[in-house]
């Protein structure tokens, strides 16, 4: 009897390129997590003071098949350790690293190099050899894994046009713009066709514009070739754009991690409300403050950033609340922005009233779902 073989079912939205360059992936089942890591400790000796520097202390996170999964933190907390780790670029003290459903500390030097062929790594400097064109540099790992040279240009062919670079084949990196750099190292990431994408500060050297593209083009391949992508970056706008989860880290801990809707709108450690703020933090220009009216006697004057998700409207919760509770509430400034997708709003609101009365509207809006944070008048 022949052998059954349950296959992953592929639904390109492009079937031309993305049949081509799925066609001989192995056909596993999907892992999932398909990283892990577990307990992980990295310690360097050379450069700190004495006992070294501790890039890593007990880290553990997970992400999961399909996702894009972001990390962010400052610079020194450990993020290029930690996505190093990944594909034993850097190898822990302790711990341990699953991927794609293998324990890579377990694995031989031969095992090893076929596991990473299954992880491609973006870089933020890109990379790329300055002497080889466009195609020779996104040829080059296929050339190290022993590929023919027709085989070699086949594959080219597919990616060029998966990046966008069909005209710049034969280019050389000095005669391209920095966005077209790094779809060159992504081509080249995506050469062994991995599962699997690190992404170590991809979009760092590129101004707004241009990181728009590149991480649009990171979410466009994960959903075209089914791509799990892990990415580092110290820029909350990074993960806000693109990430579906993310974990944030300081001297080498992740110190939070949820889904990024979650992490922006509920921070819980105050490193993750300031990188927050970066992004979503709404204060009051000081001309709107100086010309927002004192409070009456018998009340107070509370500055509060409300943001509003979901479906409440925010004028029928602000002429709600004044009513029910006997307070003021003027909009000081507001904006609809999006996380994930998921549009919402951020308003800074000066309320007007009795304390016992602020605080109770406050409590009834936070009981709608409403994240309210008091500002700094
Ligand atoms: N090879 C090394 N030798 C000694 N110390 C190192 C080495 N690599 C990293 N470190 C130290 O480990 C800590 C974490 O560094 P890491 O590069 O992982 O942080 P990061 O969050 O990626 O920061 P950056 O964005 O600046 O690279 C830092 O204190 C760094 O100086």
């Amino acid at each position: 009897m022949a052998d059954l073989h349950i296959t992953r079912v592929v639904t390109p939205r492009d079937p031309a390129h993305t049949t081509m360059i799925m066609r001989d992936m192995p056909e596993l089942p999907v892992d999932d997590p398909a990283i892990r890591l577990a307990g992980l400790s990295k310690r360097f000796a050379a450069g700190g003071p004495a006992g070294g520097t501790l890039a890593l202390a007990d880290v553990s996170l997970e992400v999961r098949s399909g996702e894009i999964f972001g990390i962010v933190g400052r610079s020194g907390a450990g993020k290029s350790t930690l996505v190093r780790t990944v594909n034993l670029l850097e190898r822990p003290d302790a711990g341990v690293v699953t991927v794609l459903g293998q324990d890579l500390l377990g694995l031989d030097e031969p095992a090893l190099r076929a596991a990473r062929r299954g992880i491609g790594m973006v870089f933020q400097h890109f990379n790329l050899h300055h002497r080889r064109t466009v195609a020779e540099n996104i040829a080059f790992p296929l050339e190290i894994a022993g590929l023919s040279r027709a085989e070699r240009a086949a594959r080219v062919a597919e990616l060029l046009p998966l990046v966008g670079l069909e005209a710049k084949r034969d280019a050389y990196p000095a005669q391209l713009s920095g966005g077209q750099k790094q779809r060159v190292g992504i081509a080249r990431a995506l050469a062994s066709r991995p599962r699997l994408l690190l992404c170590d500060e991809a979009t760092s050297a590129l101004d707004p514009e241009t990181t728009a593209e590149i991480l649009a083009l990171i979410r466009d391949l994960r959903d075209r070739l089914q791509l799990t992508v892990l990415l580092i970056t110290h820029e909350m706008a990074v993960v806000k754009s693109i990430c579906d989860r993310v974990a944030v880290m300081e001297a080498g801990r992740v110190i939070e991690q949820g889904p990024v809707l979650e992490v922006f709108t509920r921070p819980q450690q105050p490193t993750t409300r300031r990188f927050v703020a970066e992004v979503i933090g709404h204060g009051v220009p000081a001309g709107t403050l100086a010309r927002l009216p004192a409070p009456r006697p018998g009340e107070e004057r509370r500055l509060v950033q409300v943001l509003f998700l979901g479906p409440h409207s925010t004028r029928a919760v602000i002429s709600e609340a004044s009513r029910e509770f006997g307070i003021d509430l003027d909009i000081a400034s507001g904006r609809i922005d999006s996380i994930a997708g998921e549009p919402f709003g951020v308003m800074a609101l000066a309320a007007y009233g009795p304390a016992e009365a602020l605080e109770a509207a406050f409590a009834w809006m936070r009981g709608l779902g409403l994240v309210i944070e008091e500002i700094a008048a």
